[in-house]
């Protein structure tokens, strides 16, 4: 679509390749990879005040007015529309709040959200949340002629994110905002939800975000990324609120698990930046198995059936594998390097063989503006 004043960002999914789980604690760096499949935003300009929304989740066009910078849904929208749309419909306040701060209002508009991040309607697990709050930033900046660069846009992503769930770590976001890979460290979200509630989004984006770091990272030469998908979406909120539930938060076998995880992600990077395959391909294995050991203590179903089959085949192609992100279903990743006893493709055989679905993916490049 195009036309006079007609905005469209996309922004990509993502990976985690390792530090899940302990990134959601300040101080703990992960590692992510964003991939070549995207969330589309279009805005067009209505005559009409407020917002309409399509989604291609649905609705077609459901319609939202102003109250303040909140957006009310009309009478009578379906709860369900109203939690489908919370992501985008928070990205929208946000902008609103940084607008009110200079003394203006979003201009009337349509917004439209198409996205390949799931099949029909079914989510891969490649971070659809994040890339549409990514990209429904960059668009609504755009469209409201806010000139952002790279980290304004994340800060704006992270304080829509944490307005819904102070808990979510915001590393899909910075894999989103920047693409290819990056190492990414998390600020105190709790903080700025309530700074930004406080004193309104222009107040927190300025103010300082202890603990936020992020580096792009170089791709690692020579390693083969396949991405296999269970066909089975999880809940990522109820996997991190299980951790809060048992009695292993705060206990030794936490800090062990963040202090093994934070290694691993440490010697990663230290690997990335070497060049060194062997590297890599020892700490995402290393990476992955913190994650069962934490499985096993806390029993939280990080690894079901179809994850543990995913991984078990790309060690026996001589490769590395883990889940990405929380598990539970969603997808995993395998790295393979050049010369491995068995190739891509008889890997994607024993994968299909276990239920689990090669996806065709590539790294999308860096592409922070
Ligand atoms: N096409 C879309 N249109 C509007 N909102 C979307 C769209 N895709 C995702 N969202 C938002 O993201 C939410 C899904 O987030 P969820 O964390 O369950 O999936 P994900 O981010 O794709 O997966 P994961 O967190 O495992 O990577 C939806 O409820 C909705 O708020
Ligand atoms: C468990 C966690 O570290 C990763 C979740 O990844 P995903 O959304 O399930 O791909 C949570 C987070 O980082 O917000």
């Amino acid at each position: 679509m195009s036309g006079p004043g007609v905005v469209v960002r996309r922004a990509p999914g993502k990976l985690f390749v390792a530090g899940e789980y302990a990134v959601v604690d300040g101080g703990s760096p992960a590692v992510l990879v964003a991939v070549d499949r995207y969330v589309t935003v279009t805005l067009t300009p209505r005559q009409v005040p407020g917002v309409e929304i399509s989604s291609d989740l649905g609705p077609a066009g459901s319609t939202w007015s102003w109250a303040g910078t909140r957006l009310i849904p009309a009478p009578g929208t379906d709860p369900a529309v109203e939690g489908r749309l919370a992501h985008v419909r928070s990205a929208i306040e946000t902008v609103a709040g940084l607008l009110a701060a200079r003394g203006r209002g979003l201009p009337g508009c349509h917004l439209a959200v198409t996205s390949t991040l799931h099949e029909g309607g079914t989510k891969y697990g490649l971070g659809s949340s994040g890339a549409v709050t990514v990209a429904a930033i960059d668009a609504l900046c755009a469209f409201a002629g806010l000139d952002t660069d790279a980290e304004q846009r994340f800060r704006l992503a992270l304080l829509a994110t944490a307005a819904l769930d102070p808990r979510a770590s915001g590393g899909d976001l910075a894999a989103s905002t920047w693409g290819g890979w990056v190492c990414y460290q998390a600020p105190d979200r709790a903080h700025l939800a309530r700074l930004a509630a406080r004193d309104g989004v222009a107040a927190a984006l300025t103010a300082p975000w202890p603990g936020l770091g992020l580096r792009t990272l170089t791709a690692p030469a020579g390693l083969d990324l396949q991405v296999g998908w269970t066909g089975r979406p999880a809940s990522t909120a109820a996997l991190v609120a299980g951790l809060d539930a048992a009695s292993w938060r705060g206990g030794p076998a936490h800090e062990r698990f963040v202090t093994a995880t934070n290694d691993c992600v440490r010697a990663l990077v230290a690997a990335l930046d070497g060049g060194q395959a062997a590297g890599v391909l020892q700490q995402v294995d290393a990476a992955g198995r913190q994650l069962a050991v934490l499985d096993e203590q806390v029993g939280l179903g990080v690894f079901t059936p179809a994850l543990r089959a995913l991984v078990e085949a790309a060690r026996q192609a001589g490769g590395a594998a883990k889940p990405s992100g929380a598990g539970g279903g969603d997808c995993g990743i395998a790295l393979l390097a050049a010369g491995a006893p068995h190739s891509r493709a008889w890997l994607h055989r024993a994968w299909n063989r276990a239920g689990v679905l090669p996806l065709p993916l590539k790294v999308a490049a860096t592409i922070a503006r």
